[in-house]
């Protein structure tokens, strides 16, 4: 599903290799932890798959696709096989529940009938069944990420991709997230999870890849955070 091949990528004016020489694959419906410490580059690994930046050298397939030799007018699509979710929840504060997570189906064009369906389906799998009228401001941080979560999986993407996505919660409701993603994962979406929550990696013992200054040190399935 998504396939490394000797990336590197060096930024512009920097000296170090934020990625460097990396080689992975993850298969279908995998869910993997992407680890290390801060600067490491795990969001460039992340922003290399959504074709947010490019390999220096090597190349990045998801999907069967190779990124670099994608059109420029095919990467909406590509993107639209890629859910997102970040640690700061990413939510339009000026719409409700319902809308944002409307919103997503309406940019890509689904018919109104269709998004009155799909949309309460959703809310209700992520638990948030009976909070479609809130504005983002009404709800707790949990439940936040719970609508993040709804958005970037109403369109049932391949891959989905949280960035730290339980770096601002507390641990009870970080397990309530991480229960969803493991949902998500089994419903045959592939799960890549970019963090620095050590309990969370320890309780789940899904595959396990280290970064280290672009480096991946460790590739483990089942693993733990640490050695
Ligand atoms: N847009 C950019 N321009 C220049 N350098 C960058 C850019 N983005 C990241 N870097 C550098 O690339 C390296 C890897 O950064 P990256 O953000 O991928 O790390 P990270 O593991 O995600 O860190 P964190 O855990 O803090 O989010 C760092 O040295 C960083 O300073």
């Amino acid at each position: 599903m998504i396939r490394f091949e000797s990336v590197s990528k060096v930024y512009d004016n920097q000296r170090r290799a934020a990625l460097n020489e990396v080689d992975v694959e993850i298969e279908k419906g995998e869910f993997v932890f992407l680890v290390g410490a801060s600067g490491s580059g795990k969001s460039t690994f992340l922003r290399l798959i959504l074709r947010e930046q490019r390999p220096t050298t090597g190349r990045v397939f998801v999907a069967g696709r190779e990124l670099n030799r994608l059109h420029s007018w095919k990467i909406p699509s590509m993107r639209r096989q890629i859910g997102t979710v970040f640690q700061d929840f990413r939510l339009l504060p000026n719409k409700t529940v319902h809308e944002n997570v409307a919103f997503a189906l309406q940019v890509i064009g689904k018919p109104a009938s269709v998004i009155r369906r799909v949309v309460p389906e959703v809310l209700d799998l992520v638990g948030l069944d009976g909070k479609g009228d809130r504005m983002p401001d009404e709800l707790s941080g949990g439940e936040q990420q719970r609508v993040a979560v709804a958005r970037a999986f109403v369109n049932r993407p391949k891959i989905l991709i949280a960035d730290e996505p339980t770096g601002n919660l507390d641990p009870a409701t970080s397990v309530g997230i991480m229960k969803l993603l493991d949902r998500i994962n089994r419903s045959d979406t592939t799960v890549l999870m970019a963090t620095h929550d050590s309990t969370i990696v320890d309780q789940m013992r899904k595959r396990v890849i280290e970064l280290d200054e672009g480096i991946v040190v460790r590739d483990q399935s089942r693993g733990v955070y640490g050695y």
